[in-house]
């Protein structure tokens, strides 16, 4: 079975549907990009996928052994957690609170595996820096790092390069093509839709909370929403 199967989801705020009887599966291995306007019910989607949300009608089922505590999620940030006064080795500890299971002191292994990810993404020299003394990207990594440390199947990422400088975003796609190559499924809201169309498998294009396309990415760039709306980029 796939790992998530969303199968007829509707979703709503207060009564007002925002998303409406969406259906598609992602496969283990697959890098699936979610796309769409502002608006479009891309973030309320992705929190139905990580049971954050409840839906209106449908069903959002894990298999394949997925279980919640597998799954990274590196949230859209919002102004406070920019804001957050805890160390970068605090904040990328913080990931190996597994279903948020409060521990008082970390294991051995926790903070191995805290450095190790630090070190992967360069930021093990800034540890003891306060987060919010850090630039957007730096803050980036140190998010990516803590989500990293809660999985090793699967990432959800909801734009995470949004405010980034174009060398730090390539940079940060580099590493998620790389932790994909590694055999970490991933699932991206993006509005990089240039990096979405050449660097993931598949596509999920939302409009106003329904499905205008999911399939394989070079479909996606010949097919008329595609064409409409990256001009025909070319899949590499
Ligand atoms: N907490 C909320 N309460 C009420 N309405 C909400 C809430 N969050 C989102 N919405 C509404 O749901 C719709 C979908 O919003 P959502 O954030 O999922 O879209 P999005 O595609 O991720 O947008 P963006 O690209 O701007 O981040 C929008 O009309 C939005 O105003």
């Amino acid at each position: 079975m796939s790992l998530i199967k969303c199968k007829n989801v509707s979703l709503s705020y207060d009564g007002l549907i925002v998303a409406n009887n969406i259906s598609f599966e992602i496969n283990k291995g697959d890098y699936y990009s979610i796309i769409g306007r502002n608006g479009s019910g891309k973030s309320t989607l992705l929190k139905a996928l990580l049971h954050l949300k409840s839906t209106e009608s449908g069903s959002v089922e894990y298999g394949d052994g997925l279980v919640q505590s597998d799954i990274g999620y590196l949230a859209q940030q919002t102004p406070v957690q920019k804001d957050f006064p805890a160390s970068v080795n605090e904040v990328v500890l913080s990931g190996c609170l597994k279903g948020g299971v409060f521990k008082p002191f970390y294991s051995l292994s926790d903070k191995k595996l805290a450095l190790e990810k630090m070190e992967l993404l360069g930021i093990a020299n800034i540890k003891s820096k306060c987060f919010r003394e850090l630039s957007g990207g730096q803050q980036q990594r140190v998010l990516l790092a803590r989500a990293m440390c809660a999985t090793r199947k699967i990432l959800f990422l909801d734009e995470p390069v949004t405010g980034l400088d174009p060398v730090v975003t390539t940079e940060f796609f580099n590493i998620i093509n790389e932790m994909h190559r590694n055999g970490i499924t991933i699932v991206m809201v993006s509005h990089d839709i240039h990096c979405a169309v050449k660097y993931s498998n598949r596509i999920l294009h939302l409009e106003d909370g329904s499905v205008m396309f999911d399939g394989p990415s070079k479909e996606y760039s010949r097919s008329k929403i595609g064409i409409e709306f990256v001009g025909g980029h070319k899949h590499d």
